[in-house]
């Protein structure tokens, strides 16, 4: 799913508009009622009563025509008009005509002297600033947006949480409505995923309004939304005629003395994804562990004791996944430096393994075509250098990845992949998951795709969904805190199975901060 910028929404607009001969009021009466809908089929006419703060703008245009449609259906309806600038829009003002046709009459805020009592029993809608919003909002409206999130009472903003810039940092964090739920006009916006903003967006869905399809299938755009439905048509069928030999050799190098468990769990994480063989490369102090541990591994000794080496195997895998548990020993920095400098086939790097590149920035120009390097924020910031926010490490990542042409998976709450400039968001995971080895299980399942023969970012792109997945099914059963990686392992198996389950209804884009559409407790 595309994820657009603000002009290109506007463009789409104004493009539909043109195309399907409607006016700017329709198009704003088909946002209202999409709204509306949503509400009434949750509240089903209930007596609660609902707040809705407008601006004077199309997102408060959005808001004064969804009070018609909740006062036309007898809901308890209180409308506000959050008065912040004069040059009140077009629509806007068609909706305020016809409710007050309607004989409502909203309440006009012109100051912080006015803010109305908000009872937490409430239900506020947030309908003040939409994607118009484009510089900092007065000090009376920052003291409104802190009233209602000190109300205690539900908040649902219109398309995205009034206060928030679509397309540059939040201007002041106690200025910016923390959203219990997000209902998004066509498609989620970019600030919904990174941390910074993510914050304010605890669940979110979009509503089409049918934007022209054909117009918004031809733009492109900077980042996508990664969904099952983005990958299904990448997967690749396994066919009866093959033997293991066809799936790929995965080799995983890494582990010191104390940290093999990151080797087992990578290594298991590779089978389970598919690789049709994997060897795991350690020192010997790894040889016993990963042998009784996983017997599906075969296992090849560094002829260092607890760390390795010197890097020396005699077998041709696909693909290395490499750095796990590796350690910083200056003998393993150095082998691995060495082999990464003369080897040929692809890696897909972790942990200490970026960690070393980060200490050795030459080495990035010999990386091998086609690798993938998985850091988390921490290594991230050993690799780029530190960034002042959200959207400059975004341009710093992807920089970086065109800069040395590889696949850079920036983990976090939300997963981004970079690759060729554009930034590939994921939609799976949960907090379970910030959990020792679960980086680890990542790495694994990526080689394991591209030992399959997967090219570079579809393997990650499928990588990081599946994980993300199979975390989700796992703590279903769980919770949170029980979560473990090699629950991760365990789950892969549900979590491609889920990839071909039939939605009951039709799929609906949504999620949330704490697990795609979810808010486990
Ligand atoms: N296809 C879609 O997605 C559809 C979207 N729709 C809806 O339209 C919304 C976008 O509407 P919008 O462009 O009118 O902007 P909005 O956010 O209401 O802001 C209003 C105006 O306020 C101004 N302004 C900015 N900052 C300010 C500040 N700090 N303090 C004071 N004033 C400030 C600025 O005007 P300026 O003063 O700069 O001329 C700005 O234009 C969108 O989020 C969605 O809800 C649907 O209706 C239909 C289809
Ligand atoms: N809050 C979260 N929501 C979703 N995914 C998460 C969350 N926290 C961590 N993860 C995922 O878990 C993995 C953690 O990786 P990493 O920090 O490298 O773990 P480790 O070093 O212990 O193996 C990443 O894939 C990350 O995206
Ligand atoms: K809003």
């Amino acid at each position: 799913m595309k994820i657009f910028n603000a002009q290109q929404i506007y463009d789409a607009d104004k493009w539909t508009i043109q195309r399907q001969g409607i006016s700017s009021d329709e198009l704003m009466e088909r946002a209202a009622m999409q709204l509306f809908n949503w509400i009434h089929s949750r509240l089903q006419g209930g007596g609660t009563p609902l707040y809705i703060f407008c601006g004077i703008g199309n997102n408060g245009g959005d808001g004064i025509a969804l009070a018609r449609h909740l006062v036309e259906h007898g809901y308890h309806v209180m409308p506000f008009v959050v008065n912040y600038s004069e040059t009140r829009s077009k629509d806007f003002l068609h909706n305020m005509e016809r409710l007050k046709e309607r004989k409502v009459w909203p309440v006009f805020l012109n100051d912080a002297d006015d803010l109305p009592e908000i009872p937490k029993e409430a239900i506020v809608i947030d309908a003040i600033f939409g994607i118009g919003l484009n510089r900092p909002p007065a000090d009376w409206v920052v003291k409104l947006i802190q009233h209602i999130n000190g109300s205690q009472a539900f908040t649902l903003s219109v398309d995205i949480p009034s206060g928030m810039f679509v397309d540059r940092p939040v201007a002041d964090y106690n200025g910016v409505i923390q959203a219990n739920f997000v209902l998004s006009i066509q498609a989620p916006k970019l600030v919904f995923f990174l941390p910074e903003t993510g914050r304010f967006v605890n669940q979110w869905q979009a509503l089409d309004i049918g934007l022209d399809p054909a117009f918004l299938a031809e733009m492109s755009t900077d980042f996508e939304f990664i969904t099952k439905y983005e990958l299904l048509p990448a997967y690749r069928s396994r066919e009866r005629f093959t033997h293991k030999g066809h799936y790929g050799h995965t080799l995983v190098i890494g582990g010191s003395l104390g940290k093999i468990g990151a080797v087992a769990l990578a290594s298991k994480a590779a089978l389970k994804a598919g690789a049709g063989l994997v060897s795991s490369y350690v020192p010997q102090c790894g040889l016993v562990p990963l042998q009784s541990q996983l017997p599906e591994a075969m296992v090849i000794v560094d002829q260092g004791e607890g760390a390795i080496t010197n890097i020396k195997f005699d077998v041709a895998p696909t693909v290395i996944a490499m750095g796990m548990g590796l350690g910083t020993d200056d003998n393993t920095k150095k082998t691995v430096g060495d082999f990464i400098e003369d080897t040929e086939i692809p890696v897909v790097l972790d942990a200490d393994g970026v960690n070393i590149l980060a200490q050795k920035p030459e080495l990035l120009l010999k990386l091998p075509a086609g690798s993938v390097l998985t850091p988390h924020i921490g290594e991230l910031k050993r690799l780029l250098g530190d960034w002042g926010n959200d959207f400059e490490k975004c341009e710093k990542a992807k920089n970086f990845s065109l800069q040395y042409d590889v696949v850079l998976v920036m983990k976090d709450a939300y997963t981004i992949c970079w690759y060729k400039g554009r930034g590939y968001i994921n939609s799976t995971g949960n907090p379970g998951m910030a959990t020792a080895g679960s980086g680890d299980v990542l790495a694994g399942i990526i080689a394991g795709f591209m030992s399959q023969g997967y090219d570079a970012l579809t393997a990650a792109l499928f990588g990081v969904y599946l994980h993300g997945s199979s975390g989700d099914i796992a703590v279903e059963g769980m919770g949170y805190q029980a979560l473990l990686a090699s629950d991760l392992v365990d789950n892969l198996g549900n979590a491609f199975l889920a990839l071909f389950e039939v939605p009951q209804a039709p799929p609906q884009e949504s999620g949330g901060q704490n697990g795609q559409g979810g808010n486990q407790a």
